[in-house]
């Protein structure tokens, strides 16, 4: 990843619109070569309208920019090519083997060196000792792996990958995580969409995106600097009752208790410790500054777009 090397994704002022709605407005983005870029946002609020966009699937109604080098309005039959997409519901043959699901997807695509290819998916994935078991049989994380195999058995520069660890277990989402970045290491550049923070945290950069909008972009320090937001810990007995009167005051925008702590964060720090006043000096409470996780800020850029939305 070195600032000669030409930008995987540059797009510039891209807009979806389906009938009426406007689902992708005004969206540039920048993806380094091998850089892993995580995209963030609420539902439907265009990550995969986006993802599309950018590997050809869909035209914009306006915005330019190249995809690989490629135009995305020209080319997009050469950037399919190049790309592995793997979908929010990719499926399988369950009564197929893993090495016969994804000598089945080369035969499909007409892809040369069938053999080579898949072996070479299966090794890069971990997959060669589980060769012969039915892809019906795979537990959730080893069936996202087979998708991912399949994703890269035609040798793809650049994987877009939408919501590639909905509903997997903990463990499960970080061997995959720990793929992807395998994959990166080799060269691959990865932009993926997903809900999870902990994901978000292990991105190289990240975009926020609600209403179709871009709303925050950078790395995850960067996008937390640039919320603007601060937050307060307060720890201790009674925060239920403490939240519910927080609630709503001046300059308190978000109430959040985690266990025995409660976060409290607001753009205006003066205005926040006037709302926490009243409870500072409390021999059973400790009020501390603290950094806004990526989850206050992302919850206040959601708030924020409600709010410009309405
Ligand atoms: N083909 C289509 N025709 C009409 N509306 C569409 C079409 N595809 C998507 N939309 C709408 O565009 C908006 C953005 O959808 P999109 O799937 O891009 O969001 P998303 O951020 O990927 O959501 P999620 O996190 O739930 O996957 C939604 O309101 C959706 O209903």
């Amino acid at each position: 990843m070195t600032s000669e090397t030409p930008p995987a994704i540059d797009v510039r002022g891209l807009v979806k619109r389906f009938g009426t709605k406007t689902v992708v407005d005004d969206v540039s983005i920048r993806v380094e070569t091998g850089e892993i870029y995580g995209f963030l946002g609420p539902n439907g609020s265009g990550k995969t309208t986006t993802i599309r966009l950018l590997c050809g699937l869909l035209t914009a109604d306006a915005g330019e920019g190249t995809c690989l080098g490629l135009d995305i309005r020209r080319q997009s039959a050469e950037i399919k090519r190049q790309v592995g997409y793997m979908t929010q519901k990719f499926s399988f043959w369950e009564d197929l083997s893993i090495a016969e699901n994804l000598d089945f997807v080369a035969r499909m695509y007409g892809l040369p060196d069938r053999r080579r290819r898949v072996a070479g998916a299966l090794d890069r994935l971990g997959l060669s000792n589980r060769r012969t078991q039915l892809a019906g049989e795979l537990s959730g994380g080893w069936k996202q792996r087979l998708a991912l195999a399949a994703c890269i058995l035609h040798e793809p520069r650049l994987l877009l990958l939408d919501e590639p660890t909905a509903g997997v277990d903990p463990k499960a989402r970080r061997e995959f995580w720990d793929e992807i970045h395998r994959l990166a290491g080799e060269g691959l550049t990865v932009l993926v969409s997903t809900h999870y923070m902990d994901e978000a945290e292990r991105c190289h950069r990240i975009a926020y995106i609600a209403y179709g909008t871009l709303m925050a972009h950078g790395t995850v320090e960067q996008v937390i600097a640039d919320s603007g937001l601060h937050t307060r810990l307060v720890a201790g007995e009674g925060l239920h009752r403490i939240a519910a009167t927080l609630e709503g005051q001046p300059g308190v925008e978000m109430v959040a208790v985690f266990g025995s702590r409660l976060h409290v964060s607001g753009t205006d720090a003066a205005a926040l410790d006037l709302a926490l006043a009243p409870w500072v000096g409390r021999p059973e409470l400790r009020i501390t500054g603290t950094d806004p996780t990526l989850e206050d800020v992302f919850i206040h850029l959601m708030n924020r777009s409600t709010d410009n939305f309405r």
